[in-house]
């Protein structure tokens, strides 16, 4: 199994709080991963360690190889805390916005993802629902070719039919390219197809991981599995 980023005993601390803690694990190479946990688990603070956003308290990070920073965050693509886009700007522009900030932004792909995901390039920014701005947010993130994207909790706050389709753009994306996601979320009964590969984090600890089909042959589904770590 070729591994796109490793950590090796990995803790991290706000002030005096572990929010990590001699964390160990790996994310394959060409696969969906879900990064399972309940509210605090550390999920968030993983992915920035992996852009950077902050460096291990103690530990190793290792990003296809290389130690996190400006250099690897060229192949990654972070949906993160909320980018803010102009409110004033029509869909249209803010991807032509994207395109001038992201070197590698691929324009026609995300006409093509908008298309998909039926966003009017005409709206305005402002005017979005928030399950409509969340769609923008991930074609703009998806449009870049990159090989490792971060999504956190793509999926929080989003209706049911806004959650489809944002699985249905992820899904069509790993069927098209070799890229490999890592997706944070707690929606685990709608996102459990979509994963090749599951790490469950607990008070900032991998309490289990492993390949899904393995998992599940040895311990039954995964939504019992999750109760079963989280309960
Ligand atoms: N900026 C911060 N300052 C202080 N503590 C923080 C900060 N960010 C996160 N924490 C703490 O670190 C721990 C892990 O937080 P993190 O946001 O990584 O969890 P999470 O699994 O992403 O949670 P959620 O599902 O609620 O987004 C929590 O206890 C949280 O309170």
């Amino acid at each position: 199994m070729s591994i796109a980023v490793e950590f090796h005993h990995v803790s991290y601390r706000y002030g005096r709080k572990f929010a990590l803690q001699d964390l160990s694990l790996s994310i394959p190479k060409g696969k969906a991963t879900g990064l399972l946990g309940e509210n605090g688990a550390g999920k968030s603070t993983l992915l920035k360690l992996i852009t950077s956003i902050g460096k291990p308290t103690l530990g190793e990070i290792k990003v296809f190889g290389q130690k996190p920073g400006w250099k690897v965050n060229e192949q990654i693509a972070y949906l993160g805390d909320r980018a803010q886009w102009y409110k004033f700007h029509s869909i249209e522009k803010a991807i032509q916005y994207a395109e001038k900030i992201f070197p590698n932004f691929q324009v026609q792909q995300a006409k093509e993802y908008l298309d998909f995901m039926k966003l009017d390039s005409k709206a305005k920014v402002g005017d979005l629902s928030k399950g409509q701005m969340m769609r923008l947010q991930l074609i703009l993130c998806l449009s870049r070719k990159v090989d490792l994207f971060l999504l956190d909790e793509p999926l929080s706050g989003i209706d049911l039919i806004s959650r489809e389709k944002i699985i249905d753009l992820l899904i069509h994306l790993l069927s098209e390219q070799e890229v490999t996601i890592v997706i944070s979320t707690h929606e685990i009964m709608e996102t459990e197809g979509l994963f090749e590969h599951l790490i469950f984090l607990k008070e900032g600890k991998v309490v289990k991981s492993g390949n899904v089909e393995t998992l599940r042959a040895r311990e039954g589904s995964i939504q019992h599995i999750y109760r079963e770590v989280f309960q």
